[in-house]
């Protein structure tokens, strides 16, 4: 932070407006706001593509304490389109930190906005929903009825196709440590780094495909399995992926998605997709398994969910299939499962990052679909 403050305002759809000062990046910026209620893990946050167009709230009242590192992004840039802080950490200290995080949001150009109420913020959206906001500073800023017209001409969430502008632009090979067992190829919808870490880790080869690649490309890995990563926007927009992903199921190859793959999937599968009206974001939200009764704590970041109930079943063109995971907050969808083919996916981040690792597990359950799978061809 420097010494001097600069006046820095956020302005709602609605009108509502939160009066700061200047953090990161003086300037405009518009997105949808929504609120993470993460502890911990703020660079994952800030560098999570799922975030792409949406100005982040931080419900931890203090954020930036150990300052910004050369290991812990999840992608090669800060994917978010504004962040909202309450304290910003004057003094950052941590031994691997390379910068602050104020320098890291200036030198990536976003915009920024700290000394807010967070948690009057947050009821707020709570009660009225996500929706579009704005942060003003510097030369941007201007009488508030002009910031609101400004908010209200930009782009909604809803209907938003968002995955063609984070993907990869070319196909690229992570390695398997050690032993290579199994090659996935892995639609980039959005991707976060650690997701191929921690296939690598168990012997798996991923081949990672921009979000246009079509079943050929797929093919040309010639892989053992298939995974949809998570990603921004609308789900109900990914026709491409969605049919790609009927492809998949048709030759039966083992498929596991995350978050935006969950509710591609599902939509292959035939379910509807909605709004939600502020979603989950952070990294402690309790999942049920309808199976066991087991409760995993998760990592999340979703906007949309997929309709159904917990525990239903469901027919789908590839068969039988179930609502596997549900949420224990409010009973939203959390997973699925296909009983004819081999395809699962759940809503949030078994690659936790940041967060709890209860789910980690679940890339060893898609290891052993692949296994299965390769026994029977065999
Ligand atoms: N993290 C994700 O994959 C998010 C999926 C989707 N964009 C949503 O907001 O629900």
């Amino acid at each position: 932070m420097t010494g001097t403050h600069t006046a820095a305002v956020l302005v709602l759809e609605d009108g509502r407006i939160f009066r700061g000062t200047a953090y990161g990046a003086r300037g405009r910026t518009l997105g949808e706001v929504v609120f993470c209620t993460g502890m911990t893990g703020y660079q994952e946050t800030l560098t999570d593509p799922s975030y792409h167009r949406q100005i982040v709230v931080q419900t931890a009242p203090q954020i930036g304490n150990t300052g910004w590192n050369d290991e812990d992004d999840e992608s090669d840039r800060i994917w978010v389109a504004g962040y909202v802080v309450r304290d910003p950490a004057r003094t950052p200290s941590n031994w691997r930190a390379t910068r602050s995080l104020d320098d890291a949001l200036r030198e990536q150009g976003v915009v920024g906005i700290a000394g807010i109420d967070t948690r009057g913020l947050t009821r707020h959206i709570r009660e009225h929903g996500a929706m579009r906001a704005g942060i003003f500073s510097g030369d941007a800023l201007a009488p508030d009825d002009e910031l609101v017209e400004q908010v209200l001409a930009s782009p909604r969430m809803k209907g938003a196709d968002l995955a063609g502008e984070v993907t990869t632009a070319k196909p690229y090979v992570v390695p398997a440590k050690g032993e290579t067992r199994f090659r996935v190829a892995a639609l980039d919808l959005g991707i976060k780094a650690n997701t191929p870490r921690q296939l690598t880790r168990r012997g798996v080869e991923v081949h990672v495909l921009p979000a246009s690649s079509d079943l050929d490309d797929i093919l040309a890995v010639d892989p053992h399995g298939v995974f949809l990563s998570n990603g921004p926007g609308d789900p109900e927009t990914q026709h491409h992926a969605i049919d790609l992903t009927r492809r998949v199921l048709e030759r039966e190859l083992p498929l596991f998605g995350i978050c935006f793959g969950n509710q591609i999937l599902g939509r292959a599968l035939g379910l509807s997709t909605y709004k939600m009206r502020f979603g989950h974001r952070g990294v402690n939200i309790p999942v049920l398994d309808v199976a066991t009764g087991r409760v995993a704590i998760t990592s999340q970041n979703h906007g949309f969910a997929l309709e159904g109930e917990p525990g239903q079943h469901f027919d789908s063109p590839f068969g039988k299939a179930r609502v596997s995971h549900y949420c224990a907050n409010d009973g939203t969808v959390e997973g699925l499962r296909c009983e004819e083919v081999p395809a699962f996916s759940v809503q949030y981040h078994p690659e936790a990052a940041a967060g709890p690792h209860d789910a980690a597990l679940l890339f060893d359950d898609f290891v052993t679909l692949m296994e299965a799978r390769h026994a029977q061809a065999q």
